[in-house]
């Protein structure tokens, strides 16, 4: 099949299930279905996996045994296998653990760094520069997330100004990629063009990734526009899983099933077995007793 020349050939898919997806459940998740969930992702093709965070754990409870995930994981070759490190203190726990990649997040509006990190834009900026210096003294990547790049909960609209300006503070410190997230999924295709438009003004395109969650039904569409955008990376999660704990009534990221789907439609290729991704996340929506978040895997499995 002959691509449009806007679209990419190859799309990188983050894994974030294991994280974003599990960071919000409020029944206890064992070690080892943890374990299992990230072995299955593996097994599947995915490249990288968020595996967990080193956070408060009277924050984030969900999080709290990530070191233990990581120990028990196997790792194959080549796979990049991250966690969220939002201080000094979370990315020594995380080295300890045998991290080799960790991720800082900021946020484009005050209220939601507040509710997230308990401080200012400009106060987790400034936890996160000891957190590069260590990172870049023990060989590790650092990756960065803003949240609310396309609105947020408690202040409504974000300007792709605003967004800009936090990703471009990022970028400076030297996280390789800059992941914009619309946490509460309140975007929409045009607004996911103008916002990569705008940051791609003083960031490179290829190293900015998406990460939609689907509230509104809109992340498919706008990780299609994204790819009219030049963005080839993109943030997905298992069965839909997820939602953040700070952005009450946010549903799951978009799901990876979906996401392969639409990209394997468009003869784009990542790598990623998509029915090893459904049994894996079928798996997972057993043992949470919850229902399935991927429209694609929901036909699929009732065919
Ligand atoms: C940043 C803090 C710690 C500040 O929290 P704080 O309460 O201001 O921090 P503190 O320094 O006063 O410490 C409070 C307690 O936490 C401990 N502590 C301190 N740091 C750590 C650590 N790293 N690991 C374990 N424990 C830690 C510390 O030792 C102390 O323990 P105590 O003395 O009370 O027993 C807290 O706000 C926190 O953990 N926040 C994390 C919130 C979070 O994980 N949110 C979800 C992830 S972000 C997200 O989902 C969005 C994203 C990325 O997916 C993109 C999108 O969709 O937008």
């Amino acid at each position: 099949m002959s691509l449009p020349l806007s679209l990419p050939q190859h799309v990188s898919l983050v894994e974030v299930g294991p994280r974003d997806g599990l960071q919000n459940e409020s029944r206890p998740i064992s070690i080892e279905d943890k374990v299992r969930l990230v072995d299955d992702l593996t097994a599947a093709g995915l490249g990288h996996i968020e595996v967990g965070s080193f956070v408060s754990p009277k924050w984030v409870p969900q999080m709290a045994g990530s070191a233990q995930v990581f120990e028990q994981i196997q790792r194959r070759e080549g796979v990049i296998y991250s966690a969220l490190a939002p201080n000094l203190r979370g990315f020594e726990d995380a080295l300890a653990a045998g991290v080799r990649e960790v991720a800082v997040f900021a946020a484009a509006s005050e209220a939601f760094s507040q509710r997230n990190l308990n401080c200012s834009i400009n106060e987790s900026l400034e936890r996160f520069a000891p957190i590069m210096q260590a990172a870049r003294l023990h060989g590790l990547r650092v990756r960065g997330y803003v949240s609310c790049v396309l609105g947020c909960p408690y202040e409504g609209r974000v300007s792709a100004e605003q967004v800009a300006a936090v990703a471009n503070e990022l970028h400076a410190m030297g996280c390789y990629e800059i992941s914009l997230g619309d946490t509460i999924g309140t975007g929409t295709p045009g607004a996911t063009r103008a916002l990569f438009n705008t940051v791609a003004g003083q960031i490179p395109r290829g190293k900015l990734a998406g990460h939609f969650h689907d509230t509104y039904g809109q992340a498919l569409v706008n990780i299609y526009a994204s790819l009219e955008e030049g963005i080839h990376v993109f943030d997905s999660s298992v069965a839909g899983l997820g939602g953040c704990p700070y952005a009450k009534g946010a549903s799951g990221n978009v799901a990876t099933e979906d996401v392969l789907y639409m990209l394997e439609g468009l003869g784009i290729e990542t790598g990623v077995d998509l029915e090893q991704v459904i049994q894996a996340g079928q798996r997972i929506c057993d043992v949470l007793e919850r229902s399935n978040g991927s429209r694609v895997a929901k036909a699929r499995l009732s065919a």
